[in-house]
């Protein structure tokens, strides 16, 4: 059976997302299909939900406008998988400032908390789940300061930077800049809200 792959695209790289995952099912050996989230209806009708990185204000403000927001509740209830990265990590946890966030992820998160010198970098990182260090990239990342209920997969100078809680792993690096799919295999395929 073909999976029906959503990925959330108001902004971030939804065509790398969409590369990402047809490469992370394709090493599983299965299908997937593609389909661009705009608007209210089309989340319903996929089994994996991907949310890019981005701006989280403008983010978190189509998801609300377009009423996304009780569709993506709806799809964490029934445990179908997510990966949120970035800007999506802020946009699914708890309340964070000028950011309306949909509160589904326990983790509290401090937007931009590298700092100005380590704007943006790149890592080789260890992993929960994966045999060899990924090379995350980090750009304007945020960081988990409360990991909640949530298991730690991964972590920079001590603090959380990827967490799984139920059906969703969320990143605060961009695991689709790379030709790597195993984070998008891990969230998808190999964990326990697994597509098997
Ligand atoms: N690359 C990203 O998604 C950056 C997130 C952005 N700094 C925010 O706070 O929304």
């Amino acid at each position: 059976m073909t999976l029906t792959a959503g990925v959330l695209a108001v902004q971030g790289d939804v065509s790398e997302h969409a590369h990402a995952i047809e490469r992370a099912a394709r090493n599983h050996g299965r299908s997937v299909a593609v389909r661009e989230i705009r608007s209210r209806g089309v989340l319903p009708e996929c089994d994996l939900l991907l949310v890019p990185g981005g701006e989280s204000t403008t983010i978190s403000r189509l998801v609300h406008d377009e009423g996304i927001d009780t569709e993506i509740h709806s799809h964490v209830e029934h445990d179908k998988p997510v990966l949120a990265t970035c800007a999506g990590l802020i946009v699914f946890g708890r309340a964070t400032g000028r950011v309306e966030t949909l509160g589904v992820l326990d983790v509290d998160v401090e937007r931009n908390a590298f700092g100005r010198q380590h704007d943006s970098f790149e890592t080789a990182l260890d992993v929960t789940g994966l045999d060899e260090p990924f090379p995350a990239a980090f750009i304007r990342a945020p960081a988990i300061t409360n990991p909640g209920n949530c298991a730690v997969l991964a972590r920079v100078a001590g603090r959380p930077v990827a967490v799984r809680q139920g059906p969703i792993v969320a990143t605060a690096f961009h695991p689709e800049l790379t030709d790597d799919a195993r984070i998008h295999r891990l969230a998808f395929f190999d964990g326990p809200a697994g597509t098997q």
